[in-house]
C-alpha cells in the first residue's frame, strides 16, 4: 500500500486531484472504451472535486468520456432532497464538470426492489469491465462507503442498515437531529471496491488518526473495513498530517522517505506515474 503524507488538507486534495486528472489523461478514454470512476461523497472529497472542478476550467482535463459510479446513496428520501448523495454530487462536482448526465451513476434509494437495484448496479459495472479508480473517504471507525464495522470484507453491493455511529456522524447535516437521518442505506460493498484496479482513499483530520492507524499498521479485520485495502495491489491512502498523529514515528518517517520525491502534486500532471 503507498501512503502519501502531505502537509495539510488543500495539498492533499491537490494531489489526488492531480493524480485522477493524471490518470483520466493517460487513458485516452473515448466513448467506446471510457474511463471508469469510483467516487464518494462526504466532507473529505469536497477539495479534490473542487481541484479537479480547477483542472476541468484550466482545459487540463475533461470528464466527456468518464462514467462515474458512485459509492452509496441513502434509503428513503426523495432525489431531490437537499441531503440526497444525487443532490451532493451534482451539486458539488457533476454539474461544474462535462459529465454526460448517462455517464453519472447513482444507487437509486427509492427503487421499488432495493435488492433488483443493488445487483443491477454490479452488473452495469461489469458491462464497463470493472472500476478503473476507486476514490473514497473513511468514517472515523474506518468504514468505506456505508460499510460499517463488522460488515464481510467480500460484500457486494447491497442494502445495509446504519449503526448509531454512523447517524450521529451524519447528524450535523440533519439539523443536529439523529432522528432525520435515514435509518438504511444502498452502498458498494467491500469486494466492490477491492474489485477496482486501483483504489485511493483519502482521509484529513484528526478524528481520522485512529482509523488510518488501523488502516495502515494493523491486520485485516472486519471491524476497521478499511483494513482490506492491504490486500489491494494498488491500494493508497493520500492524507493530512493531522491523519498521522496515532502512527508510530517509524512508519511515519517509512511513508515519507519512500515518497519524499512523488509529494509535489504539480509535478503529477506531467509524469508517467508510478502505477
Ligand atoms: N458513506 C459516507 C462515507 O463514504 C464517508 O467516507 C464517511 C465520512 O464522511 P466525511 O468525509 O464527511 O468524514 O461518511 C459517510 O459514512
Amino acid at each position: 500500500m503507498r501512503l502519501i503524507i502531505q502537509d495539510n488538507y488543500e495539498l492533499a486534495s491537490k494531489w489526488a486531484a492531480n493524480y485522477i486528472a493524471r490518470k483520466i489523461i493517460l487513458a485516452q478514454p473515448t466513448t467506446e472504451k471510457p474511463y471508469v470512476l469510483g467516487l464518494p461523497t462526504g466532507s473529505s472529497p469536497l477539495g479534490i472535486y473542487r481541484e479537479l472542478i480547477k483542472l476541468h476550467q484550466a482545459g487540463v482535463v475533461s470528464f466527456k468520456n468518464v462514467v462515474t459510479f458512485n459509492m452509496d446513496e441513502y434509503v428513503g428520501i426523495p432525489k431531490d432532497h437537499p441531503q440526497s448523495y444525487y443532490t451532493f454530487m451534482w451539486t458539488n462536482f457533476f454539474s461544474h464538470i462535462d459529465i454526460r448526465p448517462e455517464n453519472a451513476n447513482l444507487l437509486n434509494g427509492n427503487a421499488p426492489d432495493l435488492k433488483a437495484e443493488c445487483q443491477a448496479y454490479e452488473d452495469k459495472i461489469k458491462t464497463y469491465g470493472g472500476i478503473d479508480l476507486f476514490l473514497g473517504g473513511i468514517g472515523a471507525d474506518g468504514h468505506v462507503a456505508f460499510n460499517e464495522p463488522g460488515s464481510s470484507l467480500a460484500s457486494r453491493t447491497r442494502d445495509k442498515e446504519l449503526n448509531f455511529d454512523t447517524k450521529v456522524a451524519n447528524s450535523r447535516f440533519f439539523d443536529n437531529d439523529v432522528n432525520k437521518v435515514p435509518d438504511s442505506s444502498l452502498t458498494v460493498g467491500v469486494g466492490t471496491v477491492m474489485d477496482s484496479k486501483e483504489v485511493l482513499i483519502i482521509v484529513n483530520g484528526y478524528n481520522k488518526a485512529r482509523a488510518l492507524q488501523h488502516a495502515i499498521e494493523e491486520g485485516v479485520n472486519h471491524m476497521w473495513t478499511i483494513s482490506a485495502l492491504q490486500l489491494h495491489p494498488r491500494g493508497m491512502i493520500v492524507c493530512d498530517e493531522p491523519a498521522t498523529y496515532e502512527l508510530k514515528v517509524g512508519t511515519y518517517k517509512h511513508f515519507k522517505s519512500i515518497e519524499e520525491k512523488n509529494l509535489n502534486p504539480d509535478s503529477l500532471l506531467n509524469s508517467d506515474l508510478i502505477w
